[in-house]
């Protein structure tokens, strides 16, 4: 799934919090957008992702334009995200989570429970192996029946990358998967990320450490302010004067 952003804007008052964002996720591919706090790469996932509307610019997915699509419609499309505060349901089992996270079943028209109920049982069972199958990729098997409330913070982005896999998505946009997680859980989701990039899944990934995240990503984008200030090859990206005076406050 490509997604490619031309002229991405969001102004709020008279500032622009994204200005003329233009960049792309090649289908299969994992890319990283880092910037100062304020930067603007929230804004951008929310953009892309239809939680808010752009002001200027185009989302488009497979080359298709996708501006006027719902986040839901999105979603069915194959693109989805995740917060960098994790909305897990909070007083619901790990395992229900992931549950609740599948693509709508018959079982949720009440109608088909009067009409279908053999579709419904062997769909919720087919939900139920798949649920099975991601709690053991994610190493939560052992936690299934926990609520979500009492995970670590690493586990809990484990179960938002679970869910988000839950929905079939082929292109996921991770807002900060690695903040509050330990450097040991960090290495178990980074290296979830490359077995699922290798099954073809993309990637678009906002990320403050910069370490984990130049291992993973083949391009990476700086934002400052609301602009892309620089893009390219990881290492190289970070070498640039321009970047470091930005990010890393011009230091060595
Ligand atoms: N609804 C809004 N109204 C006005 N300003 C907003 C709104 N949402 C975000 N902003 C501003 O937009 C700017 C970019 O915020 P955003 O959260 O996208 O940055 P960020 O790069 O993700 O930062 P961080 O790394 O701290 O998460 C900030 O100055 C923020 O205050």
């Amino acid at each position: 799934m490509n997604l490619e952003l031309e002229g991405l804007t969001k102004v709020y008052g008279v500032l622009p919090v994204v200005n003329h964002v233009s960049l792309k996720v090649p289908a299969g591919d994992i890319v990283g957008v880092i910037g100062p706090n304020g930067a603007g790469k929230s804004t951008l996932f929310s953009l892309i992702t239809g939680f808010i509307d752009a002001s200027e610019g185009q989302v488009r997915l497979d080359g298709k334009v996708i501006g006027t699509l719902s986040t839901v419609d999105r979603a069915r499309s194959g693109m989805v995200r995740t917060f960098q505060v994790p909305r897990e349901f909070s007083h619901l089992t790990v395992r229900q989570n992931l549950m609740a996270a599948a693509p709508k079943q018959s079982g949720e028209r009440l109608i088909n429970l009067f009409l279908r109920p053999g579709r419904i049982r062997s769909e919720e069972r087919a939900v139920s192996r798949e649920v099975d199958a991601m709690l053991e990729f994610l190493k939560l098997s052992h936690i299934a029946q926990t609520p979500a409330e009492r995970l670590s913070g690493g586990q809990k982005k484990l179960l938002e990358l679970g869910r988000a896999l839950m929905t079939g998505a082929q292109l996921i946009l991770l807002d900060e998967p690695f903040a509050g997680v330990n450097p040991v859980l960090i290495e178990e989701i980074a290296d979830r990320i490359r077995e699922l990039n290798s099954g073809g899944i993309g990637f678009l990934i906002i990320e403050h450490d910069l370490g984990a995240l130049t291992r993973l990503v083949t391009t990476l984008h700086v934002m400052d302010r609301g602009r892309l200030i620089a893009s390219g090859e990881p290492a190289e990206v970070l070498a640039n004067k321009v970047v470091r005076e930005a990010y890393l406050g011009g230091t060595s």
